[in-house]
């Protein structure tokens, strides 16, 4: 070796070095840590991702390759909590299963803010000021101040009043109303919709956006009323390409450097800001009568209204107020709308599939009408079954949250104070050590790998102990035929299932900040699903192509991931 090395090749050696060696020690230095982790009863901080470079830490992969670099350290440190140094800062990857479980334990001790601001501040572009107000009140979600803020104005306690609101105002009688509303404007959508007015085949580019903008219409009058698009007819549209840009500003990049996503935020918030200005000039907040309303045309839910009174009386400017609910209107169509589509699509590619869930919902609704009994549907044990596999396979909604005390435990692992913790089920969702994949199949391979729909996975049949959606040590499943298939008969006598599954199927987060909107989603997605398909006929055009349409991965891991490209369909109205 030594005789290659000559005085003119010497300096490059020291430059390499020089390069090299600092290269070495940060790997060392940062691994070092880790030994033993698996190991050992002693609470210790969870072990750190190793990288090469300082100051940059693992920032590369986790910005520009988040799913694939999460997958490969989760399966490397064998699904424990993880360190990792992302954009200059600490931050703990907290993996499905027991770690999970407790996160969502402990949230008494945890609050959502450092997800929240970066959503709020970089996607939804809450001003400065507003973000200091928003992070100001600490004094908890619970109706109990926190500690040391026991003396806080009950009237300014805005995220307890907000989470309070979230929570009852999504649920019971609200939500009823609430789904009432979205039955009612959907289901005139359809039969409004004069382009399948003589009952011919209409060629449709891409059923996606076709599904999306009529179930975003519904939502959203619903939820804000019909004054809202009344003011800003193209709000929808503009919403759709906010949606669009979202990923890119979640980069945190400057507005010069990406001009357009910014301007075309600005305009999907110029539609909300003037709802908001509609509403301060219109609905005096001493209005109890209307306040106590759960649904007018001009105003829209008691939600709104109620946020509306929040945010006025906590003080946020008219720009944070009207940020604050582009946020929360985002929420209502970005995670929904998506799986409503995946929903459709997988139950379209197979005809078999298609004849067995339109064969369940049947019974639901009136003879020759599109009106339905809203609890029949949603206990339809396959379309359940095909909703909770929906969730499973395609979100990847950030679960985020920040100890509010000094060294937080769970398990063997401690936690930093104000540290943030993400986590998302997309990985749980794909745990090829939990879920049932069905058979194993003479190649060895098995019959419904966990990146792949099985219609029936959460099905649990009496006459199978190998069903449901958790692996058996045993799979010895007993299938009406040698194809696997499924019948009518059968579904009908199955139960969908999620016993067990926590820990790996958590799409809507879990603990105290669990989702407040996943009752609404359910009923939305159901519905939604289950009045195409009674009122049209719908041909895909390339089955092949279809069945194997990709997510949109541009979008991990904001929440459901779209599918990339159009599916070109083919849809006539049904005589019913
Ligand atoms: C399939 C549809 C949906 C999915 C997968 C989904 C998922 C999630 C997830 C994972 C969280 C974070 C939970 C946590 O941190 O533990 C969340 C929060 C939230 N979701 Fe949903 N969501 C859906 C639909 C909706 C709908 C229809 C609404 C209606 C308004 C909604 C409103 C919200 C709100 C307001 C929050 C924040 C709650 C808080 O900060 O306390 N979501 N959602």
């Amino acid at each position: 070796m030594a005789a290659y090395l000559t005085s003119e090749s010497l300096p490059y050696a020291n430059i390499l070095a020089l390069v090299v060696l600092p290269l070495l020690v940060t790997y060392a230095v940062t691994a070092v840590g880790n030994w033993g982790y698996r190991n050992g009863d002693a609470s210790r901080e969870p072990p750190r991702v190793p990288y090469w470079i300082p100051v940059l830490g693992n920032t590369f992969g986790f910005a520009y390759n988040t799913e694939k670099f999460l997958a490969s350290v989760i399966s490397k440190f064998q699904k424990v909590p993880l360190r990792i140094f992302v954009g200059a800062e600490q931050m703990y990857y907290i993996p499905q299963g027991k770690p999970i479980l407790e996160l969502f334990k402990a949230s008494r001790h945890l609050t959502t803010h450092s997800l929240n601001v970066m959503t709020l501040r970089d996607a939804f572009g809450v001003p400065i000021p507003d973000v200091k107000l928003y992070i100001g009140d600490k004094s908890g979600v619970t109706a109990k101040p926190a500690a040391g803020f026991e003396d806080a104005d009950p009237a300014h306690r805005f995220h307890f009043i907000e989470h309070r609101d979230l929570q009852t105002l999504l649920s019971g009688s609200s939500l009823n109303v609430m789904t009432n509303n979205f039955i009612r404007l959907y289901t005139k959508s359809i039969e409004t919709d004069a382009r399948f007015a003589t009952g011919d085949w209409v060629e449709i580019d891409n059923l996606y956006t076709w599904m999306r903008d009529d179930i975003a219409y519904a939502a959203l009058e619903s939820f804000c009323g019909e004054k809202f698009l009344e003011l800003s007819p193209t709000f929808m549209e503009d919403f759709w390409a906010f949606d669009h840009i979202l990923p890119k500003l979640f980069k945190r990049l400057p507005r010069w450097l990406i001009p357009s996503c910014y301007e075309t935020r600005d305009k999907a918030f110029a539609s909300v800001l003037r709802f908001h200005n509609y509403m301060r000039e219109n609905l005096l907040m001493t209005d109890e009568e209307t306040l106590a309303k759960e649904w007018t045309p001009e105003f829209g839910s008691r939600l709104i209204t109620a946020r509306q009174k929040l945010l006025q009386t906590t003080g946020f400017s008219p720009e944070g107020a009207a940020a604050l609910d582009l946020g929360l209107i985002w929420a209502l169509n970005a995670n929904a709308i998506p799986a409503a589509l995946w929903m459709l699509l997988n139950i379209l590619v197979d005809p078999d599939l298609k004849d067995r869930v339109i064969t369940e919902m049947g019974p639901a609704f009136q003879e020759g009408s599109l009106s339905f009994d809203l609890e029949k549907l949603c206990s339809g044990p396959l379309l359940t079954s095909i909703y909770c596999e929906t969730l499973r396979l395609r979100v990847a909604a950030p679960v985020g949250r920040t100890s509010t005390i000094p060294d937080l435990k769970f398990g063997r692992w401690q936690f930093k104070e104000d540290v943030c913790m993400l986590s998302t089920s997309w990985y749980g969702g794909r745990d090829p050590d939990f879920w049932n994949t069905g058979r194993t199949l003479p190649d060895g391979s098995v019959e419904h790998p966990v990146d792949t729909f099985w219609a029936e996975r959460f099905l649990r049949y009496s006459d199978d102990p190998a069903s449901g959606p958790v692996r058996k040590p045993v799979v010895n499943p007993t299938h009406s035929s040698d194809t696997g298939k499924r019948t009518v008969d059968e579904d009908r006598k199955a139960r969908a299932v999620t016993d067990g599954t926590h820990g790996y199927w958590y799409p809507y987060g879990g603990g105290y900040n669990m989702c407040p909107g996943r009752h609404f989603a359910k009923q939305e997605l159901m519905v939604s699903v289950a009045l195409v398909l009674r009122a049209y006929e719908i041909e895909i055009v390339d089955l092949e192509s279809a069945a194997r349409v990709k997510p949109n991965m541009e979008y991990f891991p904001f929440g459901t991931i779209p599918p990339k490209g159009k599916i070109a369909t083919r849809i006539r109205r049904r005589k019913l």
